[in-house]
């Protein structure tokens, strides 16, 4: 006799991995990543505004400024410099142009109507201080992290991480199929209306699948084996000869005279354990 948890731990030691496959990644919800997955670059991947405003430099305080750039999420406002005394407009997410060092949100501002000089003009009503609503470089995520280990499950935030780091192709494990058989001369199908003397409903076939399913496992339904050495026998060689990669049966294994599946597994391979507390 050996112990549910023993029993579980000798299962998955000599139970063999599927190969890895590399498949979109849209379609490795659900699976296990079978590689680490990294960040090829840092995210943001430039200092990005938290509000609406304008880029500024704290220092320079409140005032009158000209505005010299607009830098909206997107590309605006690359190559130009917010240098002393000058302001840029940025939207939420948008790019901090070179040189300004805080974000004032539009609510601490007020537009200015005098453009005479053919500069718009906004009024800054608040001191701010360095680095106020700016996105640092790398603040989310930062250039070569990993951020998806080999062995997760990938789910939708998963997905949403890779799509982050553009990992479109990733390698995981492939769903294994598993095969369900029950055995048992008293099982009859749960369709079954009208129960003879001797029969019960077959229950765990289906509670197995659905397990296996919620396991996200491919499965195949190999439905009631009699208890009938030959039958037993053919059933579960096709099965396993078809390429199942797990044959989950239930039944037939205790001491009476027609429990055929451990011997029939122990003519086809090891048997490591045969009784579980
Ligand atoms: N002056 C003010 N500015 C902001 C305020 C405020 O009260 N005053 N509120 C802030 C809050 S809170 C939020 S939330 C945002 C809402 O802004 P939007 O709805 O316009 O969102 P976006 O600017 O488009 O995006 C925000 C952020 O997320 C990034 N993003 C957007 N879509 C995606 C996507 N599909 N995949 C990845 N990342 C995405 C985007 O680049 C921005 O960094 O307003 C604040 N501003
Ligand atoms: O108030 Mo915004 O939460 O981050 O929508």
């Amino acid at each position: 006799m050996i112990s549910v948890d023993d029993a579980l731990t000798t299962v998955l030691r000599v139970a063999g991995r599927l190969e890895p496959v590399t498949v979109p990644f849209h379609e490795a919800v659900g699976l296990v990543l079978a590689e680490d997955v990294r960040a090829p670059d840092p995210l943001p991947p430039y200092r990005a505004s938290v509000k609406d405003g304008y880029a500024v430099i704290a220092s320079d305080g409140p005032g009158e400024y000209p505005l010299i750039t607009e830098s909206r999420a997107g590309n605006d406002g690359v190559d130009v410099m917010v240098i002393p005394g000058t302001v840029a407009y940025v939207t939420t997410g948008g790019p901090i142009p070179d040189g300004a060092d805080a974000v004032v949100q539009v609510e601490d501002t007020e537009q200015v109507n005098d453009t005479s000089d053919g500069l718009r003009r906004v009024r800054i009503l608040g001191r701010v201080s360095q680095g106020l609503d700016i996105r640092p470089v790398g603040c989310d995520i930062e250039k070569d992290t990993v951020v998806l280990k080999s062995g997760e499950l990938v789910g939708n935030s998963e997905i949403g991480l890779l799509a982050t780091v553009g990992a479109t192709m990733v390698k995981v494990y492939p769903r294994p199929t598993v095969a369900v058989l029950s055995t048992g001369d008293e099982l009859v199908d749960p369709k079954t209306k009208h129960l003879n003397r001797g029969q019960i409903r077959d229950s765990n076939c289906a509670m197995l699948l659905a397990a296996a399913i919620q396991e996200q496992c491919k499965v195949v339904d190999l439905g009631i084996a009699h208890d009938r050495e030959e039958d037993l026998e053919r059933i579960m060689d096709s099965a396993l000869s078809s390429g199942v990669d797990i044959l989950l049966t239930s039944g037939g294994v205790s001491m009476g005279d027609r429990d055929f599946v451990k011997p029939y597994l122990g003519k086809k391979g090891t048997l490591h354990f045969d009784r579980v507390d």
